[in-house]
């Protein structure tokens, strides 16, 4: 199979700049290089141009909802079109109210899709339980059927409607979650593993149950929406909502290897990345390698090393 890259260069679902740039620097760590070595066609679509669009008053106390619909609705039609075309598709954000988009583009493909969200947060706030009404807060929320009569009509989002059915969902690394999420997570008795759960079971067990969990009754097409964030912020500075006592190097790498050979990863976001937030370029350059080492791992990259089935030993 081949690969594409989708850069979206997008702030606006939440209030710091320099994400938007987090595309081209994850590229300038040597992605594209990364996974020619991998010996797939790789193909990179460049990054995507959004508008911003001056008439976007608040809703509620949400900013740029119409700003923030408009480039999921581009998204959208970008990431169905890459996966319509066969491509593994991996989407370099952008803070993640791009999944909304990318999650959305990807269903349409593959309706059956399971989604495994990684992350330190859970996203899933609604406009009416948001502490701060960003939208990169409640992506999830958009997504699910379960939600939608706790959710308001949202100026910039009618171009699409909730498909995603709660038991398809598993969160991986949470440690930072709000009161209004917590509730939704119970009562929608959505799987869960809080970096307790690893720290309790191990990532191996967290692994197999997640997967169990999702593919046992019918192997379906994974999409995994990654949060750099989601890693320890020793690891990965360079981002918005950093939270102490995030993932190891090796258990963020476990999680994509596992994925890597259920041979099921359709579409990869990686978000959150902000290289003006690194305090130290070493900072930033911690973090954009650590995002080209996931993807690489999710891709099929092995810490054990591979071969092709010859040559025979020299
Ligand atoms: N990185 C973030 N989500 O993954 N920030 C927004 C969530 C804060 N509750
Ligand atoms: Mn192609
Ligand atoms: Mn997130
Ligand atoms: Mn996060």
């Amino acid at each position: 199979h081949s690969v594409a890259i989708l850069g979206a260069p997008f702030s606006k679902g939440q209030k710091r700049r320099g994400v938007e740039h987090g595309p081209k620097a994850i590229r300038d760590a040597g992605l594209v290089e990364r996974l020619s070595n991998l010996d797939y066609p790789v193909h990179d679509f460049g990054d995507l141009t959004f508008k911003h669009l001056e008439k976007d008053e608040h809703f509620m106390h949400v900013p740029f909802p119409r700003t923030v619909g408009r480039a999921n609705k581009l998204l959208s039609g970008a990431v169905s079109g890459a996966v319509g075309a066969g491509h593994t598709c991996i989407m370099l954000g952008g803070d993640h109210s791009l999944a909304i988009g990318s999650v959305e583009g990807h269903a349409q493909q593959c309706p059956d899709l399971c989604l495994i969200w990684v992350d330190a947060h859970a996203d899933i706030n609604t406009p009416l339980t948001s502490p701060s009404g960003n939208l990169h807060g409640q992506s999830v929320a958009f997504l699910l059927k379960d939600l939608q009569n706790k959710m308001p009509e949202v100026p910039g989002f009618s171009w699409m409607k909730p498909f995603l059915s709660a038991r398809d969902l598993v969160y991986i690394g949470l440690r930072d979650v709000d009161p209004g999420e917590h509730i939704i997570l119970k009562t929608l008795g959505i799987q869960y593993f809080s970096m307790r759960d690893i720290d309790r079971m191990g990532i191996q067990r967290v692994m197999e149950v997640t997967l169990d969990h999702l593919l046992a009754r019918k192997q379906r097409p994974i999409h995994l929406s990654f949060d750099i964030d989601a890693f320890d912020p020793s690891l990965a500075p360079a981002t918005g909502t950093p939270v102490n006592g995030g993932l190891t190097y090796r258990e963020g790498i476990y999680v994509t290897e596992e994925i890597h050979n259920t041979g099921l990863l359709s579409v990869m976001d990686v978000v959150e990345v902000n290289p003006t937030l690194g305090a130290t370029p070493e900072a930033v350059e911690a973090t954009t390698s650590l995002a080209v080492d996931v993807i690489a791992s999710a891709l099929g990259q092995t810490r054990e090393g591979a071969h092709v089935a010859f040559p025979k030993i020299p």
